[in-house]
């Protein structure tokens, strides 16, 4: 038997209750291991494609599966365990007095106790290299070392998929590096929000273009980078002298990325 996608999105359209339609049928699958970067310029319907990955937004046509499991009502619980979403402020994420009760709160709320709880909190902190700052308040930390906290909340899940949004937004240049080589390292499937072309370059081999609700392109990210027409009509600006062709994505392979 073969294994399901992490992600199979297909004829997804949606329209907010004001009317506006948001996306327009949208089709995309992304397989185990695989790091996507979904990019399109602002208002390209890119949040409201994710907010549909673990149902927060739900009711428009088409469907959602995440290694097999459609999204819907029935299925919510297991559904946000599998898609772990880290959202451009860690704020957002981190709401308990210390770091260690943070990226605990997901695996308790699902069960978890005792040696058990505590060994998957030590290894998601582990992950993100912020085990040395289990006890500390998480407002005592730097952005970077929250966003990273952020990750580990999630990853703490044993998520399918993780799911990011904007991850170099508001980095210093180290910290930026540093939370490449962790996700670099990490074993799960990412799809990566960004308007971070060349982190995108630097850490997906594959990029998906969403514009105007549609998928205008999905190919290797140094070609889409390349090309300048996509880039121009879907107004996708790499920085002032950044040569798409000088950076290669390393390739995803199972472990030790
Ligand atoms: N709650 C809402 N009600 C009505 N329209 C909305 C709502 N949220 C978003 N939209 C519209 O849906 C479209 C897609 O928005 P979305 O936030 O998904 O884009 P995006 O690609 O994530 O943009 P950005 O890069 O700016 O974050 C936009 O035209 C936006 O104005």
């Amino acid at each position: 038997m073969t294994t399901p996608a992490s992600l199979e999105v297909s004829g997804l359209a949606f329209a907010y209750p004001d009317g506006h339609q948001a996306l327009f049928g949208v089709d995309l699958t992304v397989g185990r291991g695989e790091r996507v970067a979904l990019l399109g310029p602002n208002g390209a319907g890119k949040t409201t494609l994710v907010l549909h990955l673990n149902g927060i937004l739900s009711g428009g046509a088409g469907t959602v599966r995440v290694a097999g499991l459609p999204v819907g009502k029935r299925n919510l619980a297991e559904i946000r365990r599998r898609v772990g979403i880290v959202f451009q402020d860690p704020d957002d994420q981190l709401f308990m007095p210390t770091v260690r009760e943070d990226v605990a709160f997901g695996p308790a709320a699902a069960g978890l106790r005792g040696a058990e709880l505590e060994a998957c909190v030590r290894t998601a902190l582990e992950r993100v290299g912020m085990a040395a700052f289990a006890d500390r308040p998480p407002h005592h930390l730097s952005f970077g070392q929250r966003r990273r906290v952020a990750v580990a909340t999630v990853l703490a899940m044993e998520p399918e998929i993780l799911v990011l949004d904007e991850p170099s937004s508001n980095l210093d240049p180290a910290s930026r590096r540093e939370l490449a080589d962790i996700l670099r390292s990490l074993d799960v499937t990412v799809l990566m929000v960004t308007h971070d072309l060349p982190y995108a370059l630097e850490l997906c081999e594959r990029s998906v273009v969403l514009s105007d609700g549609v998928i205008a392109a999905d190919g290797p990210t140094g070609d889409l980078l390349r090309d300048e027409d996509l880039m121009r009509a879907h107004r996708l600006e790499l920085p002032f002298g950044f040569d798409p062709g000088a950076v290669a994505a390393r390739p995803a392979t199972a472990g030790g990325r």
